[in-house]
């Protein structure tokens, strides 16, 4: 067994998150008995691939092939996106978990809601809490700006210059920090440089959606028309999105704390930007004799400018399984805070995700049912780590996935 096993979703009691900043030792509250679940791998040992999208001249399709299968994430470079905009959504990030708590729990995510300020969704599955908090924007990060940022007031961050990396530390609400440069470095509000990330995200997911569709062995007119979504008029709407902000304080023992759950994405593929600071952790499967899988844990190393890839539920769905969402969770660390960003990718609310027919043949059949991605996030949100087998067509054994 890979995955945590889903039991019934918990009501934590605890309605504010614990002033970490302030915290000596780990609350049993926060304490995870079975971080060492399976052995982290070595830095020397295999790595998830790195695919350089702008390499044209080379074998880009066969190696997301490969990283998708045996991995189901991989990194990318040469994606196009600036590097300046990475930093400064890592600014808006860092500023988004400044704010005083007062300010976070007004925008707190309803109990039925996606959007804003609180605990990752799955936190209800694990009787522990997680060393972490997120944000989730989903539509215009407009509409969560007269909350969050009642003046939508320019980006003013500062670089300090003694940071090994010059590191955007501070917003507008606090004061210059007295080794700080002159200047605040940029002066684009907190939801445009979300609204521009977006954009860029939108652009690099459907690239990638159409890349990863021709590396199964269909044509670009066939993965455009298959999905409808990744054409380039998007007439049948586009593909959907949420963006997902993750803080993880510094903690005091972090051997013992875990900052997101392993669990895998129920999205088509989530791009994530993990800043320079290493914690997340991908599962991966070195022995599978047909009952047993043994298992480790490999870090996913920071690199400077580069995104993370994740296959997600959807995108198995979709490719019959071919391709699987990976098992992945965040460490926490002693001594630095910290933050992510993922672009979580899905279809239109309205399309049904099913097998494409090409990847479906005699002798294997479309394994999975249609499901919608609201659908499917219900699912999830009832079954968890079972949503995936709960909507394989009953006539295929669960010995197949
Ligand atoms: C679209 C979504 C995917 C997500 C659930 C959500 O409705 C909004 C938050 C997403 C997120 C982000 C952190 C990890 C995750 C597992 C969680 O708890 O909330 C994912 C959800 C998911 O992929 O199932
Ligand atoms: O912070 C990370 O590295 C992982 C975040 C994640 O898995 C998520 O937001 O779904
Ligand atoms: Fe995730």
């Amino acid at each position: 067994m890979i995955m945590p096993t889903a039991s019934e979703p918990i009501r934590h009691h605890h309605a504010h998150p614990i002033d970490f900043e302030s915290v000596r030792e780990v609350p049993d509250s926060h304490a995870w008995p079975d971080l060492h679940d399976h052995p982290t791998a070595s830095a020397q040992g295999a790595a998830v691939p790195v695919i350089d999208l702008s390499a044209t001249a080379t074998n880009v399709l066969e190696q997301l092939a490969r990283a998708c299968e045996s991995w189901g994430a991989f990194q990318v470079t040469g994606h196009g996106v600036p590097t300046g905009l990475l930093r400064r959504v890592e600014a808006a990030a860092r500023g988004l978990f400044a704010l005083p708590t007062n300010r976070k729990l007004e925008a707190a995510r309803p109990d039925d809601g996606v959007s804003g300020y609180g605990r990752a969704r799955i936190s209800c599955f694990f009787p522990k809490l997680m060393w972490s908090e997120g944000f989730t924007i989903a539509g215009s990060p407009l509409d969560h700006a007269r909350t969050l940022w009642p003046d939508d007031d320019p980006l003013a961050f500062w670089y300090v210059h003694d940071a090994r990396v010059p590191t955007p530390h501070v917003l507008h609400h606090l004061p210059r920090p007295s080794n700080a440069a002159e200047k605040p470095c940029c002066d684009t509000s907190c939801s445009d440089v979300i609204e521009e990330y977006k954009e860029e995200m939108k652009q690099l997911a459907r690239k990638l959606m159409r890349m990863m569709l021709v590396s199964l062995g269909l044509t670009v007119a066939e993965a455009e028309g298959k999905t409808g979504w990744i054409g380039p008029s998007e007439e049948a709407g586009g593909m959907s999105a949420v963006l997902q902000f993750n803080s993880y304080p510094v903690c005091p023992d972090p051997d013992r704390a875990m900052g997101m759950a392993a669990h895998t994405d129920s999205t088509l593929l989530t791009l994530l930007f993990q800043s320079n600071t290493s914690g997340l952790q991908v599962l991966q499967v070195v022995g599978d004799n047909g009952r047993d899988r043994t298992a480790r844990w490999v870090t996913v190393p920071p690199m400077p400018g580069a995104l993370i890839v994740n296959v997600g539920d959807l995108f198995q769905i979709l490719s019959n399984g071919r391709y699987r969402s990976v098992v992945h969770r965040a460490v926490v660390s002693r001594t630095s805070h910290r933050v992510s960003v993922a672009y979580m990718c899905g279809p239109p609310a309205a399309s049904k995700v099913e097998p494409i027919g090409k990847l479906v043949g005699p002798g294997c059949g479309p394994v999975y049912r249609p499901v919608t991605w609201p659908e499917y996030l219900s699912v999830k949100g009832k079954l968890f780590d079972k949503a995936l087998a709960s909507v394989m067509r009953t006539e295929v054994s669960l010995e197949r996935i």
